[in-house]
């Protein structure tokens, strides 16, 4: 039986948690959940049923019948389709707010993810500690309120922040090289969407976005996507 470690990223938008997530996860052979996935696929499922997202119950009873999986590292399936290309559009995270707000879709999501980071899939091997020979297996799990309201008795919790302007300028290069940049899509523009959507999501009223008391902060402005992996990857050894 090997000894479990969740690791809680939180933050707010593109200041580079997935990335991290991603491949901390890759690294210690945790399983890597995505949760701001799940909240993207189920606003391109509404999006796609011609649903008003603003529409609380009709997107709950969706939500109840929809089945979203994370097959590989990286990639997201929804109701057997796989939609990680899909879900990354400007046009998800224009809807996305009364999705996220809505308190049904975030109880019925919650308890996936907390099955999910419970979940011994055997391709998450975890990592044998050279000096004591423990395994160490577990999740690297990434969102809003992670560290608050999905698992506060992580082993590890990591708040990640980054200068507004790196965050705008890194998400909108992000979404040229996938070719996703809408028509006359600006960084500007990019900047305002994160503030706004940033803003909304610190003030809802459901599991709003904050740094868990106990979370350790981690600035990524000037660090490379290798240095801020090490430096999680250093409070994990830390840890055990
Ligand atoms: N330290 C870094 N330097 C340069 N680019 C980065 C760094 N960290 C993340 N990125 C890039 O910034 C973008 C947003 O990061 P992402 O991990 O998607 O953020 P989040 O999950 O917080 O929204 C991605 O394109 C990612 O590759
Ligand atoms: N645990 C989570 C994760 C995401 N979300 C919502 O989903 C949106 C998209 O999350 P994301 O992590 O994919 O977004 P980016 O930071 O990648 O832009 C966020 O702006 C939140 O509104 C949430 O409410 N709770």
């Amino acid at each position: 039986m090997s000894r479990l470690f969740r690791i809680a990223i939180d933050g707010p938008a593109a200041s580079g948690k997935s990335t991290t997530a991603k491949l901390l996860a890759k690294k210690l052979g945790f399983g890597y959940i995505d949760s701001g996935a799940m909240y993207r696929a189920v606003t391109l499922k509404c999006l796609e049923k011609g649903v008003q997202v603003t529409d609380t119950q009709r997107v709950e009873e969706i939500v109840h019948h929809t089945n979203i999986r994370f097959p590989s590292l990286g990639h997201v399936e929804l109701d057997g389709h796989d939609v990680s290309t899909a879900i990354r559009t400007s046009r998800i995270v224009q809807n996305i707010n009364p999705i996220a707000s809505n308190p049904g879709v975030r109880a019925t999501l919650a308890d996936q993810q907390r099955s999910l980071a419970r979940a011994q899939d055997p391709a998450w091997p975890g990592f044998t500690m050279a000096s004591t020979q423990e395994k160490i297996g577990g999740v690297v799990m990434d969102g809003r309120d992670i560290g608050t309201v999905i698992l506060p008795d992580a082993e590890l919790k990591v708040y990640i922040v980054a200068d507004a302007r790196v965050r705008a300028q890194r998400r909108f290069d992000e979404l040229k090289r996938k070719n996703a940049l809408a028509q006359g899509e600006t960084v500007e523009a990019i900047a305002q969407d994160l503030e706004s959507r940033d803003k909304a999501d610190r003030t809802r009223k459901a599991s709003p976005l904050k740094k868990a008391e106990d979370a350790v902060e981690l600035d990524t402005s000037h660090k490379t996507i290798d240095e801020q992996v090490e430096a999680i990857e250093k409070m994990v050894y830390d840890r055990l």
